[in-house]
C-alpha cells in the first residue's frame, strides 16, 4: 500500500515544482531586470533654439527615460536675442547666444550633457547663411551633441507646428504666418507644394500647408506704412495708430527688408512723421491693400494667388495671435467675430496718452502696435484666409499645445530625435509602477497556492485512512 489515492501525490508535486520554479523565476525579474533608474538617468533632455525673425527662442525639453513617446514633457523657455540683426557681424551672432547656453547647460545635469541633442532652426528666411555659419561654430564649443543649424522652409515651419490629427495650426511671426490642416479635399494634385505627407501611429496624413513671407506681423506692418510712403512724404497720417501717437521714423530703416525690395521711393527724405489717427475701419482699408485677391489659378485661393482647400476642422492659433488677441481680452472661446470687430473700434480709437496711463508696464513698441496687430489678424483671418463669423468659432488661441510652447519646435526635435511613432505601438509599455504592481500581486497569488498545496499535501499524509480527492 503505497498511495491511498493513486496519481494524487505526483500531480500535486509537479504542480508545487512549476510554482515553485515560477516564484523564483519572477521574483529574479523583478529584482534583476527593472529596477528604476538612477535619479540622474531617470530623464532624458534635449534643446532648440528658434531663431525666428524678432528673437531666438531657447526650449529645453525634459521626459521621462522610459518614455520615449509624447507624454510627460516639460518645457522650461528662455527669450535669447534675434540672430538676424547680426548680418555685418556674424561672430557677433554667436557670442549672443553664450548667456542662454549657460542657462540651458545648468537646467540639463552636467552627466546628461553629451547624450542631449541641440538643434538650431531658423525662420527668419533672410539673408542668413553667413550668420548661420558663425553660430554653428559657437554652438559646437558646448558639452551638448550639436546636431546642426538650419533654415526650416515653409511646409517644415508650418507642419512642425501642427500637432494633432484634427486640428490645424496657425502661427504668426515677425517676419512670415503660416497655416496648416488636414483637409478632405486636398492630395496636393492641384498644388504639390503646399503637401506635407505624413505617417503617425499608423495613419498616413495629408497635410496642407503654407508660410507667407513678408506676411507676419513686422513685415506686414513695415508693408504698410510703404504703401503710405511711396512717394516720399514727409508725414503720414496713419489709421492703424492711436490718435495722438506721434513717431519719426527713417526712411532707410523702414526700407532696409528684403519684403520691401524696389518700393522705396527714389528720392526721399531721410525721415517721415507717423501721425496715428485711430481709425479701425481706416487701418483694416489700408491692410486689405497688402493683399492680393485679383489672380488664382486654381478652383480656389486664400491670397496672392496661392492655393488653399475648403477651411476643415478646428483649428489651434499661437505666437503673435496670442500676444495679440490675449493683451485686448479676445481670447475666449465665446469671443464672436462682431465682438473682435466692436473691441478693435473701441481700442484703436483710445488715445494714445490714454492708454499710455492705463498701460505703465506694458512696452511701448507692443502697446503702440495692438490696434494694428489685432486689425490684421481679423482682416488675415477672414479676407485672408476666408474665415467666416461660422468658422471663426473653430479657432482655438492657445498658449500650449499639450503642456508645450506652441510652435514648430517640439515637432521638429522629435522628427529628428525619430521619437515620433509612425506605427502605432501594440501594447503600450507598462509604467513601473504597475510593472511592480503586477509583479506582486502574481507573486502573492502564486504564494498562496503554494501553501494551499503544502497544506493539502500535509492532510494527505496525516490522514491516510481517509480518501480525500
Ligand atoms: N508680448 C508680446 N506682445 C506683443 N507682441 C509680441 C510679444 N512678444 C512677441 N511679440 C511680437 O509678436 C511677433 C511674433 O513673435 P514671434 O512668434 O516670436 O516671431 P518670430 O518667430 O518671427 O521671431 C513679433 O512681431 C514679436 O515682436
Ligand atoms: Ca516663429
Amino acid at each position: 500500500m503505497k498511495e491511498a489515492s493513486p496519481g494524487y501525490r505526483p500531480v500535486t508535486v509537479f504542480v508545487a515544482g512549476i510554482a515553485v520554479i515560477a516564484l523564483v523565476a519572477l521574483v529574479t525579474v523583478a529584482v534583476v531586470q527593472n529596477k528604476p533608474l538612477p535619479k540622474s538617468t531617470r530623464y532624458r533632455y534635449g534643446i532648440v533654439l528658434d531663431a525666428g525673425s524678432s528673437h531666438t527662442a531657447l526650449y529645453v525639453y525634459k521626459w521621462p527615460a522610459e518614455k520615449d513617446n509624447n507624454t510627460g514633457r516639460v518645457t522650461q523657455t528662455e527669450s535669447c536675442p534675434g540672430i538676424s540683426s547680426y548680418a555685418s557681424n556674424p561672430q557677433g551672432a554667436g557670442d549672443s547666444l553664450r548667456e542662454c547656453m549657460l542657462k540651458a547647460a545648468k537646467w540639463v545635469p552636467s552627466s546628461r550633457h553629451g547624450e542631449t541633442p541641440l538643434y538650431l532652426g531658423a525662420t527668419a528666411g533672410m539673408r542668413l547663411l553667413n550668420v548661420l555659419s558663425a553660430v554653428e561654430g559657437a554652438l559646437h564649443s558646448y558639452p551638448f551633441s550639436f546636431r546642426g543649424a538650419r533654415i526650416l522652409s515653409g511646409p517644415e515651419e508650418g507642419s512642425f507646428g501642427w500637432g494633432q490629427a484634427t486640428t490645424g495650426a496657425l502661427d504668426l511671426g515677425g517676419a512670415s504666418t503660416q497655416i496648416s490642416f488636414v483637409s478632405a479635399h486636398f492630395n496636393g494634385s492641384q498644388s504639390p507644394g503646399n503637401l506635407m505627407t505624413f505617417r503617425l501611429y499608423g495613419n498616413d496624413y495629408d497635410l496642407y500647408t503654407h508660410s507667407f513671407l513678408c506676411y507676419g506681423k513686422d513685415q506686414a506692418l513695415r508693408q504698410t506704412l510703404a504703401r503710405q510712403t511711396q512717394s516720399g512724404q514727409s508725414s503720414v497720417s496713419d489709421p492703424c495708430f492711436h490718435p495722438g501717437y506721434i513717431r519719426v521714423r527713417e526712411y532707410s530703416d523702414l526700407y532696409n527688408t528684403p519684403c520691401l525690395a524696389d518700393l522705396a521711393p527714389r528720392t526721399p527724405p531721410t525721415n517721415f512723421t507717423l501721425l496715428g489717427t485711430g481709425n479701425f475701419q481706416g487701418c483694416q482699408e489700408l491692410i486689405k491693400s497688402i493683399f492680393n485677391f485679383t489672380q488664382c489659378r486654381y478652383s480656389r485661393c486664400s491670397f496672392n494667388g496661392v492655393y488653399q482647400p475648403q477651411l476643415q476642422g478646428s483649428f489651434e492659433a499661437f505666437s503673435a495671435y496670442n500676444y495679440v488677441l490675449d493683451f485686448l481680452n479676445l481670447t475666449d472661446t465665446s469671443v464672436s467675430l462682431e465682438d473682435v470687430k466692436a473691441r478693435l473700434r473701441e481700442y484703436c480709437a483710445t488715445p494714445w496718452s490714454l492708454l499710455q496711463k492705463q498701460h505703465p508696464t506694458t512696452k511701448r513698441k507692443y502697446l503702440a502696435e495692438y490696434c494694428f496687430g489685432g486689425t490684421y489678424i481679423l482682416t488675415l483671418l477672414t479676407e485672408g484666409f476666408n474665415f467666416t463669423a461660422d468658422t471663426y468659432k473653430d479657432i482655438t488661441v492657445v498658449r500650449q499645445i499639450k503642456g508645450s510652447d506652441a510652435g514648430w519646435t517640439l515637432g521638429y526635435m522629435l522628427n529628428l530625435t525619430n521619437m515620433i511613432p509612425a506605427e502605432a505601438q501594440d501594447t503600450p509599455p507598462l509604467p513601473y509602477a504597475g510593472y511592480v504592481s503586477v509583479m506582486v500581486v502574481t507573486a502573492v497569488v502564486l504564494a498562496l497556492i503554494l501553501l494551499f498545496l503544502a497544506y493539502r499535501l500535509q492532510r494527505t499524509h496525516c490522514s491516510k485512512p481517509h480518501k480525500i480527492v
